[in-house]
């Protein structure tokens, strides 16, 4: 009877969540009923990816507040309201990656997204200079560029077809390649489309790992699973490890071609007009310092590569759906990017992006309804007391569903409607700050969101020029599934007609 006032014991003596003051749990988060009598730990057990996307979506419409699941050893607490989410993100405490992400270190180690305590804060200071407004204002051109040679793909064409799903991928990778890696990916294309297809296929690994409590223990892993998963390792480490190989030279003849012009101590290879700066530049200094190795820039560049590549293709995806769903937000965009953009993008640059204050909001709301990051999780590492009255014992997990947060009736008028007008200011100025957070929030926020939005609205802007965006398909019948990011099983395709 004590044994199960403190523990969950069929979920593998999970220590239970508890409240300050006595009152039951349930009067602040109710516990979900589990599937099995080993309370939820087999709940996913089996399921397929869009199972599991919808297990999560099904409690938070039933239990419609967050909600405390048992399993494995470990409490699960999963936040769906943004008042729990401002007491998480804003614990300093509460830094550390639950343990799904660790499932994600044969792939990424630990770079900075998967990290914690001081190997993190390191990491993070050793890069948040590389993405300084100065930093991007540079990147603008090579978006620019990528972006015209997007377009470039569909010369001649009056009308065409396309399938952003297979289209867009491309254009994000080649994007993360040349500004953060400095390597044009031109002559490696194949290699690239390669990457892209074993890093979709360690997404499904990993979702089968989380589904499988028997494979969640490292050990059993490593002796029945992780066989399979290494060629596909290896296929994406050898491609990030040509890429440092690649600038290591660019940057030593640049070192050299620098000395040989005696240059001034001022003239610096950062702002260097003939020499483009890239994020990695910065861990192959920071080698030189000794304030990183080999293994911790093969760390980073992974992270940075699949961080920054995977997330706005998806954002993009959505964007161009939905111009293409709802015509009359488009021409809105249309108007706004004809008023401040040159039709020859002579003045497309980051000053005049920040202008576009409609499409700042329709890219806004993709990310509400889509949000690429469709979920967080924590690890809490001490016993931990919320402003709420929960304690959370050691090792409870704790789950932030942005899907749900940002589909949260409580805080959004019809939340399956598309209506970019929610973000004007004067429609804003009620909402909790924590109702939104495509970025995440507090310490571990996205490092690489304005990075993100000046790709994404500049591909946009670039497209909504020279063409209209018609609709192909109707999300009503979109199949979502889990992964890291927000996946569909739908291929999505847009028509494009000159304008
Ligand atoms: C639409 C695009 C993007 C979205 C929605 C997005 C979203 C997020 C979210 C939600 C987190 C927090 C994850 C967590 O707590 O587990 C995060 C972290 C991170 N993001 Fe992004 N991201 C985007 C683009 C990018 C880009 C372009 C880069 C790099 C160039 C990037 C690099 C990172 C890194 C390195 C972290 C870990 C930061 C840390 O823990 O200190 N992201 N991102």
């Amino acid at each position: 009877k004590e044994m199960n006032k403190d523990y969950f014991v069929l979920s593998f003596f999970a220590p239970r969540v508890k409240t300050k003051d006595g009152r039951p749990v349930e009067s602040i988060a109710p516990v979900a009923k589990g599937k099995t009598i080993f309370g939820n730990g087999f709940d996913l057990y089996g399921k397929s990816d869009a199972e599991i996307f919808q297990h999560s979506r099904g409690h938070a419409k039933k239990i419609r507040s967050s909600y405390i699941e048992y399993g494995m050893g470990m409490a699960l607490y999963n936040v769906i309201d943004p008042e729990v989410v401002e007491l998480v993100l804003n614990d300093q405490n509460l830094i550390t990656k639950s343990v799904i992400y660790d499932f994600l270190h044969p792939a990424l180690r630990t770079g900075l997204l998967t990290s914690t305590d001081k190997k993190w804060h390191s990491r993070r200071k050793i890069l948040t200079p590389t993405f300084h407004f100065n930093i991007l204002a540079q990147f603008e051109e090579i978006f620019k560029a990528e972006s015209l040679k997007f377009v470039e793909q569909f010369r001649g064409a009056s009308e065409i077809s396309i399938s952003v799903s297979e289209l867009i991928p491309r254009f994000t990778l080649n994007s993360i390649c040349e500004t953060a890696m400095g390597v044009k990916l031109d002559d490696m294309a194949e290699k690239g489309d390669n990457y892209r297809k074993n890093f979709a296929l360690i997404e499904k690994r990993f979702l089968r790992r989380i589904s499988n409590p028997f494979y969640w223990n490292n050990t059993t892993y490593n002796l029945f699973g992780a066989k399979e998963d290494k060629p596909m390792l290896k296929t994406i480490h050898d491609f990030s490890s040509e890429i440092i190989a690649k600038r290591r030279i660019l940057l030593q003849d640049a070192l050299k071609n620098r000395q040989n012009a005696h240059a001034d101590a001022d003239d610096d290879i950062y702002i260097n007009k003939k020499q483009r700066f890239a994020m990695l530049d910065t861990l192959i200094f920071a080698e030189k310092d000794g304030l990183i190795d080999h293994q911790g820039i093969c760390e980073e560049v992974d992270t940075l590569m699949f961080e920054g590549f995977d997330t706005t293709s998806m954002g993009l995806i959505f964007g161009l759906m939905n111009m293409s769903l709802y015509a009359d937000k488009q021409e809105l965009c249309y108007q706004e990017v004809n008023e401040f953009i040159d039709d020859d993008f002579s003045n497309l640059d980051i000053n005049q992006i920040a202008k576009l204050k409609y499409l700042d909001c329709f890219v806004k709301e993709t990310m509400r309804m889509f949000p690429s990051v469709p979920f967080m999780g924590r690890q809490v590492q001490r016993k931990t007391e919320l402003a709420n009255g929960l304690i959370l014992p050691a090792d409870t997990q704790i789950m932030l569903h942005v899907f749900d947060l940002h589909r949260n009736p409580k805080h959004w008028d019809s939340p399956n409607e598309f209506r970019p007008e929610r973000f004007f200011p004067e429609n804003s100025a009620n909402r909790h700050i924590y109702s939104y957070i495509p970025f995440s929030a507090g310490q571990r926020n996205c490092i690489g969101q304005k990075y993100a939005l000046l790709e994404m609205k500049t591909l946009l802007i670039v497209v909504l020029k020279q063409f209209k965006i018609l609709p192909l398909v109707n999300p009503k019948h979109f199949v979502f599934n889990s992964g890291i990011t927000l996946r569909t099983n739908n291929n999505i395709k847009v028509k494009l007609v000159r304008r």
